[in-house]
């Protein structure tokens, strides 16, 4: 069997506000996809739970403080394994928030969308997955 062992965890958060819309981020220009829309989170850290991870991104990039509790695994969307660029595997998790407005401390931008909204714009191919798994029953 082919080995591919080089792969990239990354988690992710599908932030929905408390009026039933959801929180995307715009990347800066200057990073890996940038001006694309993402749901926001980075990459695990070697040895990092992946949940606890996501509780520090989400508070590094958003000033967000979430407990484990909150975060509801949602779903993954991976590319496929190729042998020149680690496969990024996304780790999905949704949760509420309902506090104080919120704002991208890392640079970019954020948004909220509805789901129809949110399928309609410009996201990396994995977030296209994503949503789409995370909306399935929505927008049926
Ligand atoms: N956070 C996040 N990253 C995503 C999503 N979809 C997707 O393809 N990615 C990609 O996954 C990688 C995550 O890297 P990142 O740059 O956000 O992570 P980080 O802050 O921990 O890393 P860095 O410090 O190396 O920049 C990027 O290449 C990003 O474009 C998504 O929905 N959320």
């Amino acid at each position: 069997m082919e080995k591919n062992p080089t792969w990239t965890c990354v988690v992710a958060l599908a932030l929905c506000g408390g009026d039933g819309r959801w929180l995307m981020h715009r990347r800066p220009q200057n990073k890996h996809h940038g001006g694309l829309w993402e749901f926001p989170g980075g990459k695990v850290e070697i040895g990092e739970n992946p949940s606890l991870a996501l509780v520090r991104e989400i508070k590094e990039e958003l000033g967000l403080q979430l407990t484990l509790e909150e975060l509801e695994p949602v779903g993954f969307a991976q590319e496929p394994p190729n042998a020149t660029t680690a496969q990024l595997v996304i780790l999905l998790y949704k949760a509420s928030w309902s506090g104080a407005p919120i704002e991208a401390l890392e640079g970019g931008a954020i948004g909220w969308f509805s789901p129809a909204e949110l399928v309609a714009i410009d996201m990396p191919p994995l977030d296209i997955a994503l949503a789409r798994g995370l909306f399935e029953k929505a927008l049926d």
